[in-house]
């Protein structure tokens, strides 16, 4: 198990059973497991509100959402997430590959990486920053869990140094 099956075990754990997906390089092989989930199903889109929104239609079609994005999206994504997800108390877990942070070579990721948190926190989105892969699996499956008690959206930030740590076997 690497520090990406950890994040995909949570997933299963927590039942989760419905994707969307917005790439991003350092999400290639949880999409990967995803997408041949037969258990999931998976919907690749084009960009972050619209996955949002799909993800609601799907939870109230009785699924457990999950949307696998980028943190870049979620610039696309305030309206929908204020204007849907949260006034209707949608139940949605936000994984993010979080771009933009100590390691990032792409100078276009930084602006976003600044602001995602003070985007969350203006929207009264709880996250929660994962650094220890071995945490991953509990946490996946206690987020998606709290999710849906509360019925509200919260986030699991997984920035550029998460995908590199390994997970004690
Ligand atoms: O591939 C990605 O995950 C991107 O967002 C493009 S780049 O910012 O990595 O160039």
């Amino acid at each position: 198990m690497d520090s990406t099956d950890v994040i995909y075990q949570g997933l299963k754990d927590a039942g989760i059973n419905f994707i969307v997906s917005v790439p991003c390089a350092n999400l290639k092989k949880l999409l990967n497991l995803v997408d041949e989930d037969p258990e999931i199903k998976h919907i690749p889109v084009t960009r972050e509100e619209e996955g949002f929104g799909i993800c609601a239609g799907a939870y109230m079609g009785g699924m457990k959402p999950a949307i696998l994005m980028q943190n870049s999206g979620l610039g696309n994504s305030v309206n929908v997430l204020a204007s849907l997800i949260k006034l209707y108390n949608f139940p949605i877990l936000i994984i993010i590959s979080h771009r933009g942070t100590l390691g990032e070579g792409v100078y276009g990721q930084v602006p976003m990486s600044k602001a995602t948190t003070k985007v969350f926190d203006s929207l009264d989105i709880r996250y929660i920053k994962v650094d220890n892969p071995n945490e991953s699996e509990k946490i996946v499956k206690q987020t998606w869990d709290l999710a849906y008690i509360s019925e509200e959206p919260i986030a699991l930030l997984f920035d550029i140094n998460y995908w590199k740590r390994s997970v004690d076997e």
